[in-house]
């Protein structure tokens, strides 16, 4: 594999899963793959789970990290070719992508949707600005449009909590005070596809995601129906995406609860809001798969890592 940007460069799903199951069995096998190549991961939003668990990954594999806060500590980046760089901005991706590329193996790198102009967050110009000038791989640790380590790893849990061969995996809305980007559900609702599974989406009408996403998929906007006889369910905001970035309504009705979730098992990507977007019986409850989730972000990770690892070297 050479660059990991979205769910869709990683082959066959099933038999990654397996790989990352047997890497989190065995997380040092590989130890030596790794050995004096070095990872930078770029942030340019924050982190918790990608931040640890990418570097956990790295260093399973034996390799050296450094992490970079790029939105507070880099220079602002200039992007548009031909730019007469005036004003606020003082380094051009162009110079940026390459200089990064002299000190590392691998470029890793955050970079949120700004939520003000779609199509704008649908270049994903950090992204795709490294990718185009970078002479490395790059990984996406949660883009504008996709968060495929998150996918992976959601993948890697419903696939260790399975217990019949086709589950019921509901993926429904959920209130939030702040505007949230669709990188997460999208990215979901991506990866279901590639599995067996009865694929349910659940949200208020104004929520719909980008329709090229979930053409095809069942969407039903009850969401008590929807939830019926489910065996997972992962609960997420997200602002909408047809009057862009806005948040429409926080109606908490929508909350999941104990009382919904039935006998179903519990998944979000985390961070989450207590008693806004689940309550806390939910997360307090063995039903809850979230922690489990976050664990597996590093195996998720690690078996991207390691197939990059085994093409550069
Ligand atoms: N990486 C996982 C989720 C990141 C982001 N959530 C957030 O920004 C939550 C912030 C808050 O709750 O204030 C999102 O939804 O894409
Ligand atoms: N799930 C996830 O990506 O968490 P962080 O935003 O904390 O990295």
């Amino acid at each position: 594999m050479k660059h990991y940007l979205s769910i869709h460069d990683i082959g066959d799903l099933q038999t990654t899963v397996n790989e990352a199951i047997a890497l989190k069995k065995n997380p040092y096998q590989f130890e030596q793959l790794g050995h004096q190549k070095t990872i930078c991961l770029l942030f340019f939003n924050n982190s918790l789970r990608t931040r640890l668990s990418t570097q956990k990954a790295a260093m399973n594999l034996g390799m050296e990290v450094m992490v970079m806060n790029f939105g507070s500590e880099g220079w602002q980046l200039e992007f548009s070719d031909g730019a007469v760089m005036d004003g606020g901005k003082a380094e051009h991706i162009k110079e940026a992508a390459q200089v990064v590329s002299q000190y590392c193996d691998i470029v890793a790198i955050r970079a949120f949707a700004g939520l003000l102009d779609k199509k704008k967050d649908e270049a994903e110009e950090v992204l795709n600005g490294f990718k185009k000038y970078a002479s490395i791989p790059v990984v996406n640790m949660e883009s504008s449009v996709a968060h495929p380590l998150q996918a992976l790893a959601d993948t890697i849990t419903i696939e260790e909590h399975r217990i019949i061969e086709r589950p019921k995996v509901v993926l429904s809305w959920a209130p939030h005070p702040k505007p949230l980007p669709h990188a997460v559900p999208n990215s979901f609702v991506n990866m279901m596809r590639l599995q067996e599974a009865e694929f349910v989406i659940t949200h208020p009408k104004g929520y719909e995601l980008n329709p090229e996403v979930t053409k095809g998929c069942k969407i039903v906007h009850n969401q008590r129906q929807a939830l019926e006889n489910a065996n997972f369910v992962y609960v997420k905001n997200w602002s909408s995406y047809s009057e862009y970035g806005k948040v429409l309504h926080t109606d908490k009705n929508w909350m999941m609860t104990q009382e919904k979730l039935g006998d179903a098992k519990f998944m979000h990507c985390l961070p989450v809001r207590r008693n806004v977007v689940v309550e806390d019986a939910v997360l307090d409850s063995l039903q809850s798969l979230v922690i489990e989730q976050a664990n597996n972000r590093t195996y998720a990770a690690q078996v991207v890592l390691k197939r990059i690892l085994e093409n550069i070297k």
